[in-house]
């Protein structure tokens, strides 16, 4: 990997009024790497990630892509959004939404409509999503438009693509093809991933890195240096195990399963991985 950083925190700080969300963070992500972010309902995932594309601000400190300080708007940042269901007067077909993609965001430099087509072409058999090209989008299922958004999203070639829960309402199958995709192309191009995400098993083989949010605090390293029971423990300041099975990480609040006291609700990342335990 190049030293040259694609994303770079220097210092940041992001609170709301008198929650602070996180601070002195700094970190930078380089080209081809694979950042995974994870923590509770609330814990700033999206804040995140706002603040790389520029619609949130920093309260201290700086964050830069590719050297410069944000801009909204950037054609170096790409995002897969979280998942909203498109309204039933969108007149779009898949392709045309994909299309907006390669090529709605290029004021002055447009592609011949031939050259547009076969890059849509490529970016729908990317995602699995060709055998439905010409559907109305409204029709689609949720799973069927999320493949949707990250072929749009693909189509920019961003440095940085960052995906906020791309996965939610995406079978399994299509879970690894996506994840696959997406490590792909940034190990391709040099591109960095931030991939916000409450269920870090459908990505681990492609994860370089861990920053976990949570109660205010943040650790960052190797998925094996933070996902383990006493880094989790402390950063939720309540007793979290973390445990290994058949190749998956499972996270168990507390000693026997208890819930964390936190905020007398059980963490839904917690409990979503305690439902996979136990095969619900
Ligand atoms: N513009 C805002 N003004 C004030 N508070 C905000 C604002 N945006 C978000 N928050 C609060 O900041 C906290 C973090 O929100 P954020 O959406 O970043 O969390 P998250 O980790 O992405 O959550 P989830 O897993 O539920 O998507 C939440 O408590 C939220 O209510």
């Amino acid at each position: 990997m190049s030293s040259t950083p694609i994303v770079a925190f220097n210092n940041a700080r992001l609170a709301y009024g008198r929650r602070v969300l996180w601070q002195d963070l700094n970190l930078q992500v380089a080209p081809g790497e694979f950042l995974a972010v994870l923590g509770p309902n609330g814990s700033g995932k999206t804040s995140f990630i706002n603040t790389m594309l520029g619609t949130t601000a920093l309260d201290a400190g700086q964050v830069s892509i590719d050297g410069q300080p944000v801009r909204r708007g950037s054609r170096a940042v790409g995002l897969i959004p979280q998942q909203r269901p498109f309204g039933d007067n969108v007149p779009l077909r898949a392709r045309d939404l994909v299309a907006l993609g390669v090529d709605g965001t290029k004021p002055g430099v447009r592609l011949a409509r031939r050259a547009v087509a076969k890059k849509v072409d490529e970016l729908l058999e990317l995602v699995g999503a060709s055998g439905y090209a010409n559907r109305a989008i409204s029709d689609l299922s949720g799973g069927e438009q999320q493949r949707l958004r990250a072929a749009q999203a693909l189509a920019g070639d961003p440095r940085v693509l960052l995906c906020d829960e791309p996965l939610l309402s995406l079978d399994l199958h299509h879970q690894q093809a996506i994840s696959q995709v997406i490590h792909q192309q940034a190990v391709r191009r040099g591109s960095a991933v931030v991939f916000v995400t409450h269920e870090i098993n459908p990505i681990l083989p492609y994860v370089d890195r861990v920053l976990y949010l949570a109660e205010g605090r943040f650790h960052i390293g190797t998925v094996d240096e933070v996902m383990q029971s006493h880094v989790l423990s402390e950063l939720y300041g309540a007793p979290v195990e973390v445990l290994r099975v058949n190749g998956r990480i499972v996270v168990v609040a507390g000693a026997g399963g208890r819930e964390l006291p936190a905020d007398g609700h059980e963490h839904p990342q917690i409990a979503d991985d305690v439902a996979h335990r136990d095969g619900k």
